[in-house]
């Protein structure tokens, strides 16, 4: 009966949250060690890069990056609640190649700097930073290495409860299974209002990692940076800029100095071909020159054409919102020139 199927689904959801939750011993002992500071970890970089961090570091350096924008204090986020959400959440990602939770950290990073050193907590209000914050941490949660296509093409059961930005809805359900699950719900003491208030924040941010919402709103956010008219006092102006800064974070390892980005773009192209192989040994598609590791050659050429397509579209128009922002374009523009060399000593 239905009766049964909804209590089956709760026990299912609750021993989910059993499992997704960090072990008690792991936040009692990250709550008692001392938290260095940002400058400490260079966390106000755009030129941030997290190899030389053990896990350990990275945990810390994130607690950093809440504390720093005020965030446990202005929303009374219980510290030991903190540091189990957070060890909930990197418990979460899975060790794949790319969408990892390094790849979260570092997102989270670049947002952390682009609300810091560019001064963009000057124009978001609190509640818009911690949704921001939690939204890049918990971003690509529970990533299989594979894209959304790959989900409709397998007719994967996720493909089957989100017809839409699939990966996507999946982070943001799983996002929210640990935050309502007791010992790591980090809101449990916002006010009903900012509780509703950042959940449907975080939502949007989640969602907006989805390239394809990307393309879709994209044109109105530039109009509207290039009006040079006075804009955030608008709802819809500001979901607009949120969700740019979100992309703006994603893909913010194109902007990174040479040597980093050559390792992350190996690290994107090996994710990329594991799916190419899946597709070509299990489907028996031919995947797509991106995804195809007998491609290989082409890849200086396709990092040109994201940087062209995607990553300097986003960055152009962010640094016209402020130019505190621009070390982002700048770094875009340098790695255009690395791959166009790359591409032509191919
Ligand atoms: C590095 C291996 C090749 O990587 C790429 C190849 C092609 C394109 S694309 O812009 O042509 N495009 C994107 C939208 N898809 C629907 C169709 C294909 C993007 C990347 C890429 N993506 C990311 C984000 C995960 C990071 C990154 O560094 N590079
Ligand atoms: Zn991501």
């Amino acid at each position: 009966t239905a009766v049964r199927a909804v209590a089956k689904q709760r026990v299912a959801l609750e021993v989910m949250s059993y499992h997704a939750i960090a072990p008690e011993e792991d936040a009692v002992k990250l709550k008692k060690v001392k938290i260095p500071s940002a400058q400490h970890y260079n966390l106000l970089d755009y030129k941030f890069c997290d190899f030389h961090l053990d896990d350990d570091n990275t945990l810390k350096a994130t607690i950093r990056m809440f504390m720093d924008l005020n965030l446990l204090k202005n929303f009374s986020i219980d510290y030991e609640i903190f540091c189990r959400w957070m060890l909930s959440v990197k418990k979460n990602y899975r060790n794949v190649t790319y969408h990892n939770w390094r790849h979260a950290f570092n997102v989270t990073q670049t947002m952390y700097c682009m609300l810091k050193a560019g001064q963009m907590n000057n124009i978001l209000t609190d509640v818009e930073c911690l949704a921001l914050m939690v939204g890049c941490l918990c971003h690509d949660l529970d990533h299989r290495g594979t894209n959304n296509q790959f989900q409709q093409k397998t007719m994967s059961p996720l493909a089957e409860l989100y017809g839409t930005s699939t990966m996507e809805h999946h982070h943001f359900d799983q996002c929210i299974m640990i935050l309502s699950t007791k010992g790591s719900d980090i809101f449990r003491n916002l006010s009903h209002e900012s509780y509703d208030q950042v959940l449907l924040l975080l939502e949007k941010a989640i969602l907006s990692t989805d390239l394809a919402l990307y393309f879709r709103h994209r044109g109105k956010f530039f109009q509207l940076v290039k009006s040079g008219n006075s804009i955030w006092h608008d709802d819809e102006n500001r979901n607009l800029l949120r969700s740019m800064m979100m992309t703006a974070s994603d893909v913010a390892a194109i902007s990174k100095p040479w040597e980093i980005q050559k390792k992350v773009a190996s690290l994107v192209a090996s994710e990329f071909f594991e799916q190419g192989d899946l597709e070509k040994e299990t489907l028996h598609l031919k995947p797509s020159a991106m995804m195809d590791r007998e491609q290989a050659d082409k890849l200086p050429d396709l990092q040109v054409g994201f940087i062209d397509d995607i990553c300097m579209p986003v960055y152009e128009a962010i640094s016209l919102v402020s130019s505190r922002l621009s070390p982002l374009l700048e770094g875009c523009k340098q790695n255009r020139e690395n791959w166009l060399m790359q591409a032509r000593a191919v």
